[in-house]
């Protein structure tokens, strides 16, 4: 009897035992640690928001920080506003994205960046049907090409940095990069677009040492925020509230840590952790016991997606029986 319990007991521990050591051995690309004291950190939208906080946190902890965006009064202001609370000056650069050729004067004039945060970024949700085409293109055009135009930009310099430590491109995409969300066809489309983008270039990339995350933010409380609510479809924020509104500074904080562990993807509240798992897809995953938690729970966490889904699709059947 005795021996048979044991038994069991060791097969139920085997199991798990040898998943993990199995995941151990084989996950790839290996973790590393991305430092940011004394680098340059590279932000774009440094002047506002996300990209704000990140700039600060990143100057707190000792790096070299530039920030970029296009309105020169909102840089000098954040210029300031960091200056206060940290004593410390970032170089501020004024360029549109959307701009290859001011993005590339702008980040030669910086100088070789160890690491590239991809921060910009603009939302203006509305269902398809009455979205005017040009601002189908704005979103995709600031948020996607600007994007490749900052990679382009930085990529030679990053290559021949000269410390050759870990170097970092994070890219901030939204949990409406991991679920498509009623109102953000072209938001959703441009932020979807980045994360192809992203594993597609880890794979060009990771024999130079340079390592990509992929950031994926709820709501968040900033300026553009602010703008986007004034027009928001009523059905957009019922559903973006399945995950909860996160400050700036959190979201920053979030970002800069899975940048500093060189995750690939970066969750920043618990829906999104569970997002994460459920759209895990093909991405690398450097932590087997991240990699061990997806493989165990991928059933429980359709099952929860399928939930979501099912209170979703009951929110918008409602909201049209009313407009009736
Ligand atoms: N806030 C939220 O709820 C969420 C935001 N995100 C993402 O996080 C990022 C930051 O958002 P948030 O902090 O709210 O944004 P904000 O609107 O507060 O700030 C946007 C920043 O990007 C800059 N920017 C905008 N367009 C361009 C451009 N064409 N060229 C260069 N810089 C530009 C802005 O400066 P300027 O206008 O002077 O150029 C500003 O510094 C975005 O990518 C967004 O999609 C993701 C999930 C949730
Ligand atoms: C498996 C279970 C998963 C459960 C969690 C599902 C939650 C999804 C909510 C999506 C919210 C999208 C907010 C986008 C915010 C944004 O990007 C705009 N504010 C523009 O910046």
């Amino acid at each position: 009897m005795a021996d048979s319990n044991l038994a069991f007991l060791s097969l139920i521990l085997l199991f798990p035992l040898s998943l993990l050591v199995f995941l151990y051995v084989i996950v790839s690309p290996k973790p590393v640690r991305i430092p940011i004291k004394g680098r340059h950190v590279f932000i774009t939208g440094g002047s506002s928001g996300i990209g704000l906080a990140m700039a600060r946190q990143a100057a707190a902890e000792g790096a070299r920080v530039s920030i970029l965006a296009r309105n020169r009064d909102k840089l000098e202001e954040a210029k300031q506003s960091i200056h206060l609370s940290t004593g410390i000056d970032v170089a501020v650069f004024s360029a549109d994205v959307r701009d290859f050729a001011a993005v590339k004067a702008a980040v030669e004039e910086a100088g070789p960046v160890d690491v590239l945060v991809c921060n910009q970024g603009v939302f203006v949700p509305q269902e398809l049907e009455s979205q005017e085409l040009e601002e189908v293109k704005f979103m995709i055009d600031v948020n996607l090409m600007g994007t490749f135009h900052l990679i382009k930009a930085a990529l030679n310099g990053m290559k021949n940095r000269r410390d050759r430590g870990p170097a970092s491109i994070a890219v901030m995409s939204s949990q409406a990069g991991q679920v498509g969300i009623y109102g953000y066809t072209a938001y959703s489309a441009s932020k979807f677009g980045l994360r192809g983008m992203a594993e597609a270039l880890q794979q060009e990339v990771i024999a130079d040492n340079i390592h990509i995350s992929l950031i994926f933010p709820p709501d968040t409380e900033t300026p553009g925020l602010e703008e986007e609510n004034k027009k928001r479809p009523q059905l957009t924020s019922i559903i973006a509230a399945s995950s909860g509104a996160m400050k700036a500074d959190e979201v920053a904080k979030k970002a800069l840590d899975g940048i500093k562990s060189g995750s690939f993807i970066v969750p920043c509240n618990f829906e999104g952790l569970l997002l994460s798992i459920a759209t895990a897809g093909l991405s690398p995953q450097r932590s087997y016991l991240m990699a061990f938690v997806e493989v165990v729970t991928a059933g429980i966490v359709r099952l929860a997606g399928l939930c979501f889904q099912w209170n979703w699709y009951g929110s918008i059947e409602k909201w049209h029986a009313q407009k009736k």
